[in-house]
């Protein structure tokens, strides 16, 4: 028996992408605004079925991503009346039950959104705090702005994208790997 036969073998962990954009809601039909996970008191809302925290969502579509089982409207659609208003906190932590369930550990989530407003570094933590809970992994959240340019930079809307990585459960973690 050759001594590569025992060799362990290297774990692949997978990547996921997510994007998420949601419009601002009508100045005649304010909302609150709900952003990476947390309430911006003072700031406009955006329109969305649910919540429409487009942190939350390009996070949770990133770990579908990954493991290969759909994305968000496979899960969530707006044909669930479930999860009209639902909290992004909420379809965060339902995504990495069902990921979970489907045999995978998450790494890492990480999340840039690109909007003109709010000014997100002093909440940074807090926001990072309630998504890492919600996902039962680190979750990073950063954001840029547009340089005023696109639907972004007109303040039509916000988006974000995400990537996640996760690995087979009952694997060894990646970082574990010499
Ligand atoms: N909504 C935002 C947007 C940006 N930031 C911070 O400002 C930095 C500079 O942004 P640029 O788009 O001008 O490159 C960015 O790196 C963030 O640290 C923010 O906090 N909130
Ligand atoms: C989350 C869901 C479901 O409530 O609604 P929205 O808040 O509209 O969000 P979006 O990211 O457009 O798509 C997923 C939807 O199925």
């Amino acid at each position: 028996m050759s001594g590569t036969q025992n060799a362990p073998q290297p774990v692949i962990p997978r990547t996921g992408i997510g994007i998420d954009v949601h419009g601002y809601a009508p100045e005649d039909a304010p909302q609150p605004l709900w952003l990476g996970g947390l309430l911006w008191p003072g700031e406009r809302g955006l329109s969305g079925h649910s919540d429409g925290d487009p942190v939350a969502h390009a996070a949770a579509d990133a770990l579908f991503s990954a493991c290969g089982v759909g994305d968000l409207g496979t899960h969530f659609g707006t044909d669930r009346p479930e999860y009209a208003g639902a909290s992004g906190v909420t379809l965060l932590a339902e995504a990495a039950r069902i990921v979970r369930a489907a045999g995978f550990e998450i790494g890492n989530i990480a999340v840039q959104f690109v909007a003109n407003k709010p000014k997100f570094g002093p909440r940074r933590e807090e926001s990072q705090r309630v998504l890492s809970a919600a996902a039962g992994a680190p979750v990073s959240v950063t954001a840029t702005t547009s340089d005023g340019l696109g639907f972004t930079g007109r303040g039509e809307g916000i988006a974000a994208m995400a990537t996640a990585l996760v690995y087979a459960a009952g694997s060894a973690s990646p970082t574990s790997v010499a």
